[in-house]
């Protein structure tokens, strides 16, 4: 075990946190006013933040060295720590190319995509052109139990038609997002329930792609990202658009949701030392009943928890992310379901704390806590909820004791 980050890492640390510091930091109101101006079009200002990020290299930082020429070059671990400075910023990782959704999609395009998929659709998003949402969770059926998806995609002739009505599709609202990967039913009576669902990808200007509405979270648009409600009224797109073969979508899913809910993570320990810093600064700054916050003995108490708390998620998210690169993303599974039920509570008590110090202030659009509060509480449901982690997590740890 090396607990230091290397000479290569640490650089691209300092590269990062001055991009943070020179562009980003200072942006925050400005992108906030021209994503209230036009919520569902990239704002101006994002456009040119991702071309000096582009022009500085820190660009797809997140595709590891076994995608080879689509890689950034990094690691897992390597890209942990760089990942959790993007995520003190709820729509900084977009700046450089490492936002979700489109990171995962562009995991599923360079695995298991053929080439004409490649062409058409990994390079744009590689390069950061278009924006991709991945359609799987459906209002009308417990998601979080993925065989339960209902939408129907089936074969006609050289087409595949799809009907059936999705929510909570991120990104989907957006003017610059172009495609929709979407699971659904190909073989509905098969009897393994593992083999009956498909991933296709869907242009989002097929005629029968209904956006709807934009969901909201706690009253948040969340734009410019935002989460669609989307109806697929007999859509129909060629066969070669599915992806793999019939009957592989839960083994899309599967390859593709490891590295993601890794990355959600990291950006989690981002958002909760972040919440730390804010929190130690005001306290310094405050004065309660003739002596500074910071005197408060409870004060103290939730300081020093959170940095316990931030620094055991820290570490946990570095080990899985360790165990991902040397063994693969299966082996690293149960240490994925570990720290995707730690890091979102994690940094939500964090953020808490943080907004409890801060008064009114700390819910109110002066500092990031209550946005980004909002968007960690999500976490424990987006990327499977907590109690579906946990039940996979119990069962394997069970087993270990079965006779
Ligand atoms: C902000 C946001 C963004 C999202 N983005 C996307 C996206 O881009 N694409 C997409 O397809 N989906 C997306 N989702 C949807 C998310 O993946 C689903 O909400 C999630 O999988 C849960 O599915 P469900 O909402 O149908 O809840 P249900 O399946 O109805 O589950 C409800 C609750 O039941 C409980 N539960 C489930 N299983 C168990 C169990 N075994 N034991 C005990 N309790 C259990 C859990 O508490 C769970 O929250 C997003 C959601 C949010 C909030």
């Amino acid at each position: 075990m090396n607990f230091e980050y290397s000479d290569k890492v640490n650089g691209l640390r300092a590269r990062l946190t001055d991009f943070m510091q020179e562009h980003i930091f200072p942006a925050e109101q400005e992108m906030h006013r021209q994503v209230a101006e036009t919520p569902w079009s990239t704002p101006p200002l994002m456009e040119t933040l991702k071309a000096k990020a582009k022009a500085q290299g820190l660009w797809n930082l997140f595709l590891p060295l076994n995608y080879g020429k689509y890689s950034g070059g990094l690691t897992n671990l390597e890209y942990a720590p760089l990942a959790e400075i993007m995520g003190q910023v709820i729509w900084a990782p977009e700046v450089f190319n490492c936002a979700a959704p489109d990171t995962g999609n562009i995991e599923v395009l360079a695995k298991y995509g053929n080439e004409a998929q490649k062409q058409r659709w990994l390079q744009p998003l590689l390069a950061g052109e278009i924006r991709s949402a991945f359609a799987m969770t459906e209002p009308d059926v417990a998601s979080s139990d993925a065989t339960n998806i209902a939408t129907s995609i089936i074969r006609d002739g050289d087409d595949y038609v799809i009907n059936g009505k999705k929510f909570y599709i991120s990104g989907a609202c957006r003017q610059q997002c172009q495609l929709l990967i979407v699971m659904g039913k190909t073989d509905a009576a098969n009897p393994n329930r593992y083999l009956q669902q498909s991933q296709v990808l869907v242009p989002k200007d097929t005629p029968g792609v209904d956006i709807i509405r934009p969901m909201q979270v706690f009253g948040y648009q969340d734009a410019p990202e935002g989460h669609a409600e989307v109806i697929f009224d007999n859509v129909r797109v060629p066969a070669n658009n599915l992806i793999l073969g019939e009957g592989k979508g839960f083994e899309i899913a599967q390859g593709r949701l490891g590295p993601g809910r890794i990355h959600h993570c990291m950006r989690s320990v981002g958002a909760a030392q972040r919440a730390l810093e804010l929190m130690c600064k005001r306290v310094n700054e405050r004065q309660v009943f003739g002596q500074p916050l910071s005197k408060q003995q409870s004060i103290r108490e939730d300081i020093a928890k959170s940095a316990c708390q931030i620094e055991q998620a820290r570490l946990l998210t570095l080990k899985a992310a360790q165990k991902m690169d040397q063994e693969g993303n299966k082996a690293a599974k149960d240490l994925i379901a570990m720290i995707k039920i730690i890091a979102p509570n994690m940094a939500l008590e964090v953020l808490d704390r943080a907004i409890q110090c801060h008064g009114a202030t700390g819910v109110s659009q002066d500092t990031f806590l209550a946005h980004m509060y909002a968007g960690q509480r999500t976490l424990r449901l987006a990327d499977g909820p907590d109690q579906v982690h946990m039940m996979q997590l119990g069962r394997e740890l069970i087993k270990c004791y079965a006779d």
